[in-house]
């Protein structure tokens, strides 16, 4: 019988708290200015064949994908959250192939000066 036979458990390296800097907003002090963004982000794998072979290469690097992410945003110049995220996680299913879904939070704290800080969640699954 395959190995594969029954469904692998699913394990979440995650990243919490990665401080950003970037344009983004529909708003003109918002083109003119960087702010920041905080991201958490859970990506869901089974991280068992990483635990046998104990190699980097058998998971998703979350240093990689931290570093990956703070370009992506840095190079960034959505007016939208919405957008942002979407690419995210398009470029973390597209460059890590052991992810198979993604849960994306990103905060916005100077955006609305009444609150403590609003943003987005998404969630992305790798198309089966
Ligand atoms: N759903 C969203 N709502 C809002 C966004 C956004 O990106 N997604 N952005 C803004 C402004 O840029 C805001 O952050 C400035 O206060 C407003 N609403």
């Amino acid at each position: 019988m395959s190995q594969h036979a029954f469904a692998q458990p699913m394990d979440t390296v995650f990243i919490e708290g990665l401080k950003t800097q970037a344009i983004i907003g529909i708003y003109d002090w918002e083109r003119e200015n960087r702010q920041p963004l905080i991201f958490n982000i859970d990506m869901d794998l089974p991280i068992s064949q990483a635990a046998q072979s104990d190699d980097i290469n058998d998971t998703v690097d979350y240093k990689q994908v931290s570093d990956e992410v703070i370009a992506l945003v840095a190079n960034s110049r959505h007016e939208l959250l919405e957008t942002l995220c979407e690419e995210i996680c398009q470029h973390i299913l597209n460059n890590h192939n052991a992810v198979q879904l993604i849960r994306l939070k990103v905060s916005k704290p100077k955006a609305v000066e009444e609150t403590d800080t609003v943003g987005l969640k998404i969630t992305r699954q790798r198309a089966i």
